[in-house]
């Protein structure tokens, strides 16, 4: 039986948005969208290449100078009539989220109320943000500090969170005055065409918000080697980010880049077990481990292991397997064969390096892409699993003495987006919060994802800011105005 529901129907667009246009491929070309829950084939959206992301991008050049001279309460205004429209149809776009990324319902409508947060929040500093006057040298001197539009920009985004990377993008992009053309990635392309047709019903003018879905490669060189295109917003894998990185520099682009992770979290002798069980539960399973900023390697005190071990697996076995549509699921399928393959990998690493299985461990019985949630105990500081995420349901438990131990390990990362851990003694949330190398740190907590925040990470994990007033100087350019008269 298909998961299509009749009420999603009109919100599944299989043409791109170009210039306020609806339209296909000048190929013809399709790509297929699928339900990674059934692999039924959904949808099929265009298969654009340069020749449509070049007009797109001419589209956002034309529209951008009546754009940035709107006021900011205007384009407050609008931003404000997009967000009532996401959230007027949470239901609907969070459903349409799990029949093309498989995570649970309730998961998706709140990935809907997140991602709307974001439009709420830039709707919200769109008037603020300010410059600054500075003191003349001389009586008849003015000297003045403006923020202004970076320009035409174009993003590039992941499958993970369809909804929420494309609006902490758009969102300051349209703040501030930018334009801006999105290349959703190939496996969740509909929300970000439902989000664009949304924002387009809300009043954003053609041109200022274009959507280009087709041959990630051809689209991103088109992005990157475009003279118009003055920045580049990346969510995904370090390894593309580079990629964009280096293309963009013969054009000299001003680039963001939230890339991988491998969060630490640390459970220390002096924590609240059960709180940290539950806050382990919170980062690690969120849409089944497929989460950038999610635990990913978990260092235990060793006089607390056993105790903790036993409360996070009393946690774990409540966790609900199945279909994101059916009632009750709390953990979908994994995207794609390929993610159920390196889940595999890790676990058949990590076991060569002595760890047990002591839950989980094995593809689940529903077959597909289903993965049982795991917990290995006697975990090894060098496995796999250390080293690169795994984006999968699995929880690595790797015994340590001393807090110095456990920084030690944490910091032996190329990467560096988040860090968690548990302590109550001050000295020490103080010693580890300064010591641990992330952009982001989640001290007695396991979820740090909010649009108020600066959400971003340091080393292989990226450049730049998402969020707080710091995601909206991302897309503006500072200009000084020295004034004699
Ligand atoms: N830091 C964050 O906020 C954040 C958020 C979500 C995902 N991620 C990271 O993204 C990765 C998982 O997502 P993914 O598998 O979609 O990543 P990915 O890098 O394979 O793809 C991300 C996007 O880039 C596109 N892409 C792929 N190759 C490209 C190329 N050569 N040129 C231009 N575009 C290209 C894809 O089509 C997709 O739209 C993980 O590493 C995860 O940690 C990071
Ligand atoms: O995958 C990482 C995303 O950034 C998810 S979230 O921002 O933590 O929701």
């Amino acid at each position: 039986m298909s998961d299509i529901r009749p009420n999603l129907r009109k919100f599944i667009y299989e043409q791109c948005l170009i210039n306020g246009e609806w339209r296909s491929a000048d190929s013809g070309k399709t790509i297929a969208v699928t339900n990674p829950a059934t692999q039924e084939v959904i949808a099929h959206v265009p298969n654009c290449g340069a020749t449509e992301t070049e007009h797109a991008i001419q589209a956002a050049a034309t529209a951008l100078p009546a754009w940035r001279q709107k006021t900011a309460a205007e384009r407050a205004q609008v931003l404000k009539r997009w967000h009532a429209l996401v959230m007027e149809n949470q239901q609907a776009l969070g459903e349409l989220m799990t029949l093309e990324q498989g995570k649970p319902v309730a998961e998706a409508k709140g990935e809907i109320a997140y991602a709307a947060s974001y439009i709420e929040w830039f709707a919200e500093e769109a008037r603020r943000s300010y410059g600054e006057t500075i003191p003349g040298l001389t009586a008849s001197q003015r000297i003045i500090v403006t923020r202004e539009p970076v320009g035409v920009c174009a993003a590039i985004t992941p499958w993970n969170f369809p909804a929420a990377m494309i609006t902490r993008k758009v969102a300051p992009a349209l703040a501030v005055g930018c334009t801006i053309v999105v290349k959703p990635a190939s496996e969740t392309p509909l929300t970000a065409l439902a989000l664009a047709a949304l924002a387009q019903e809300a009043g954003v003018p053609n041109g200022v918000f274009s959507v280009v879905t087709g041959d990630a490669k051809t689209i991103g060189e088109a992005f990157t080697s475009s003279e118009l295109v003055r920045k580049i917003s990346f969510t995904g894998s370090t390894a593309v980010g580079a990629t964009l990185m280096a293309a963009s520099a013969p054009t000299l682009k001003r680039i963001s880049l939230e890339l991988g992770g491998n969060a630490p979290f640390i459970v220390f002798d002096d924590a609240d077990l059960d709180k940290a069980a539950q806050g382990l539960i919170d980062s690690k399973f969120r849409n089944a481990g497929q989460t950038c900023v999610c635990a990913n390697r978990v260092y235990v005190q060793r006089s607390i292991a056993d105790a903790f071990t036993q409360k996070l697996l009393e946690k774990v076995r409540a966790l609900n397997v199945g279909n994101g549509f059916d009632d009750g699921v709390t953990i979908g399928p994994l995207i794609s064969e390929k993610a159920v393959e390196k889940v595999e990998k890790h676990i058949a690493d990590a076991k060569q390096h002595g760890a047990e299985v002591v839950y989980g461990g094995a593809r689940h019985e529903l077959g597909g892409t289903w993965f049982q949630p795991t917990v290995l105990s006697n975990g090894t500081p060098d496995m796999l699993c250390t080293k690169e995420e795994t984006f999968g349901p699995v929880v690595p438990l790797i015994p340590f003495d001393s807090e110095e131990e456990a920084l030690g390990y944490a910091n032996a990362s190329e990467f560096g987006l988040a860090a968690y851990f548990y302590a109550r003694d001050a000295g020490r949330i103080r010693r580890v919060a300064e010591g641990i190398e992330a952009g982001m740190v989640g001290v007695n907590t396991g979820l740090i994802s909010n649009a108020t925040a600066p959400f971003g990470g340091v080393k292989a994990s990226g450049m730049g800011r998402e969020g707080g007033h710091q995601g909206l100087d991302e897309y503006t350019e500072l200009k000084y105005v020295c004034i004699d008269v």
